[in-house]
């Protein structure tokens, strides 16, 4: 039996809606959760507190609020690579309310496994805990503002891998 040539055919992948339960492994949502919500200012403010946390390690580093602003992805979308941050968080968190992609993937001996594509909501932020593989920021139809909180000192703190075989993100279509 001839050997079959091992196949670099692009693998589909399934898009599943962003929930706190599926993302765990990876992260936390960051949303206005009712569990999470105290009143303040007199009753005028509802705040929803310590949804996430920020991390930031090594010498000299330190959290840092930035705005990321990204043009969007044309679909189908080849996932050809993943990144990780070995020294801290980075959270996403969308402006201007509208659909985002989110894309992570497991560790398997120190490379991303498969990516696992969520549909984020326009108003679902999450925070990547430090270390977690995920595709760049993949934002959805239009030019988007997120506001981004991670790691001062980027130079430092990126390391990619790039598969051997692409993986194709469909049209998430409008309802992304
Ligand atoms: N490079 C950079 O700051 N952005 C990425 O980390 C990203 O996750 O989008
Ligand atoms: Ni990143």
């Amino acid at each position: 039996m001839p050997e079959t040539a091992p196949t670099t055919a692009p693998i589909g992948l399934p898009i599943r809606p962003l929930t706190k339960a599926a993302f765990a492994p990876f992260g936390t949502v960051i949303e206005a959760d009712p569990a999470r919500m105290r009143l303040i200012n007199s009753g005028a403010t509802e705040r929803y507190h310590a949804l996430a946390e920020a991390e930031a390690v090594g010498e000299g580093a330190h959290v840092i609020i930035n705005i990321f602003r990204g043009s969007p992805r044309a679909f189908p979308y080849a996932v050809t690579m993943m990144e990780r941050h070995p020294f801290g968080s980075q959270s996403f968190s969308p402006i201007d309310n509208r659909p985002w992609l989110v894309v992570v993937a497991e560790d398997e001996n120190g490379r991303p496994g498969t990516p696992q594509v969520f549909r984020a909501g326009g108003r679902q932020g999450v925070n990547y805990h430090r270390n977690v593989w995920h595709h760049p920021l993949m934002t959805v139809g239009a030019v988007s503002d997120f506001l981004v909180v991670d790691r001062s000192d980027p130079g430092g703190n990126l390391e990619e891998f790039f598969y051997d075989r692409p993986f194709i993100i469909e049209d998430p279509g409008a309802s992304a």
